[in-house]
């Protein structure tokens, strides 16, 4: 039986594990922390003084319909159920109250939306959204939609497009300042971590494409009903265990030395506790990590010093704990706010009273240093503004988690930074939402990344009644 270790277990490292072992391998999974999920992961906030406890993710994780192979594995961990997508795309976009002029109808509590028609073809299916889009003029939803047909043909694989921002495109494209930043700007921040005009337009072409203009359905959004710790960490650790895999958290690899023997490849990996050996191994650990642990047989030093140039940008949450219930929408997107997207997370946390938000902000690279107390004012003030059942209620409990790397830093450039699953070593194979997905650092791409490791190995297939995602990788 082929032995193989799967290092990292985050999604990448958990799809390529299920695989492996749906392949008859024998498979051990070490993951440096005390948990499997990776970037997705929650942490607990302890009960204080007669208000319950509850479960915080560190980062608000949403995903779309068209995430084929993220949603087989939620199947495959029996959990699909626990994060349903909408049965139609429909974003509220909220206004402060204090932008009378941009107020849909002058009514400071009805949000504008973004959403889908029930019928007609992508990308028609957007049209009476854009038409009735208040927060830009009349001519702007006219650029607006013949940018979406111009974006079609916008290739996300031709290289040509990765040397130029998604902003420069639009711009060439007529759309305004405000066009960019009231529409576009609110999707591409959210699914890049960019802004428009730092992001990569190959990118970009490839969310919209994926999500707006090729099939009606695939931007309904996801978002988990649990903590993401209840969504992937646990039902991982379960499937894992049914599938006689090893998993040791508190495994910091620290080297993978090849060793050659007569035209065949073993390696040896050492943690701080001990060495193990494994007739192949998938390193599904974030490029930084990559980057030192990567025998440099596999992948010479100029590629691994590539993939630093990867970069990273910050995603930042501020959790706000309300002592009552003050929207009753279950998330919605902001314009001429600080705040780009709230969630309401108060059942998926285990809150019992009041409400529990998050607001999440990407690209944070202003607010990642932020003192906490200036996090939480400016947050709370700006959800006050957004929501008048929030200016009358209380702040109960609010803090910050912040992920300074959140993702690598999508901007131009970086599809020839991405390596593929193959290295020069056969037998080592890389996964990671970093590496050559086609798909920006996402769920999605992890889970991906991790399959195609797996079957870049080549072992046998073993019959299995619930193989995952075997059309996708
Ligand atoms: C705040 C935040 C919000 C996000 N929002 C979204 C979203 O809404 N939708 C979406 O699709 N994506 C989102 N993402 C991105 C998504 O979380 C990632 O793309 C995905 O989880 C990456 O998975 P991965 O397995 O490639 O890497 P990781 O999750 O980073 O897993 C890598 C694992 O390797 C381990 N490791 C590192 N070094 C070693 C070592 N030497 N030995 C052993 N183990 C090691 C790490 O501890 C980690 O567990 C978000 C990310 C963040 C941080």
């Amino acid at each position: 039986m082929t032995s193989v270790v799967v290092v990292g277990g985050g999604l990448a490292g958990i799809a390529a594990a299920v695989r492996l072992a749906d392949r008859g391998a024998r498979v051990r999974l070490l993951e440096a922390r005390a948990h499997l999920g990776g970037a997705t992961y929650s942490l607990d906030r302890p009960a204080v003084a007669g208000r319950s406890g509850l479960v915080a993710d560190t980062g608000q994780h949403v995903f779309l319909r068209c995430y084929h192979a993220y949603r087989a594995l939620l199947e495959r961990l029996d959990v699909a159920a626990l994060a349903p997508v909408q049965e139609h795309l429909a974003i509220p976009v909220l206004h402060p109250s204090r932008h009378p002029d941009r107020q849909p109808d002058g009514h400071p509590d009805r949000p504008a939306w973004i959403y889908r028609s029930r019928r007609g073809p992508a990308p028609l299916h957007l049209a009476r959204s854009l038409a009735a889009y208040k927060p830009l003029t009349p001519l702007e939803r006219l650029r607006a939609g013949r940018a979406v047909f111009a974006l079609r043909r916008v290739d996300p694989d031709d290289p040509r497009r990765d040397t130029a921002t998604f902003g420069e495109w639009l711009r060439e494209h007529r759309q305004s300042g405000p066009a960019i930043e009231r529409l576009w700007g609110l999707i591409a921040v959210a699914a890049l971590n960019l802004p428009p005009d730092e992001a990569s337009l190959a990118l970009a072409a490839k969310v919209f494409r994926t999500a707006f203009l090729e099939r009606p359905e695939a931007a309904d959004l996801g978002v988990p009903a649990v903590s993401l710790r209840q969504l992937h960490a646990q039902p991982a650790g379960r499937l894992l265990e049914r599938l006689d895999v090893e998993v040791h958290t508190n495994a910091k690899v620290l080297a993978i030395d090849p060793v050659s023997d007569v035209g065949t490849h073993r390696f040896v990996l050492r943690t701080r506790t001990g060495e193990l050996t494994a007739d192949a191994v998938v390193v599904a650990v974030p490029h930084q990590a990559a980057a030192r642990l990567v025998p440099a047989r596999a992948v010479p030093d100029e590629g691994r010093e590539r993939w630093a140039r990867l970069g990273s940008a910050p995603i930042v949450n501020v959790h706000l704990r309300y002592d009552r219930r003050v929207t009753a929408f279950p998330f919605a997107a902001a314009l001429d706010s600080p705040v780009q997207w709230i969630f309401d997370r108060t059942r998926a946390a285990g809150v019992d009273r009041g409400q529990y938000l998050v607001v999440s902000v990407s690209a944070a690279h202003a607010e990642v240093g932020m003192p906490t107390e200036e996090l939480r004012r400016t947050y709370a003030n700006a959800v006050d503004d957004l929501l008048p059942g929030a200016r009358s209620s209380r702040v109960v409990e609010s803090f910050v988690t912040r992920e300074p790397h959140a993702t690598f830093r999508q901007s131009p450039g970086t599809a020839a930074l991405r390596p593929p699953t193959h290295t020069g070593l056969p037998g080592l194979t890389l996964a990671g939402a970093w590496t050559a997905t086609g798909w920006p650092d996402t769920m999605e791409g992890a889970v991906r990344s991790g399959l195609r490791a797996a079957d870049a190995l080549s072992l046998t297939r073993t019959p299995t009644s619930r193989p995952l995602g075997e059309a996708l990788s």
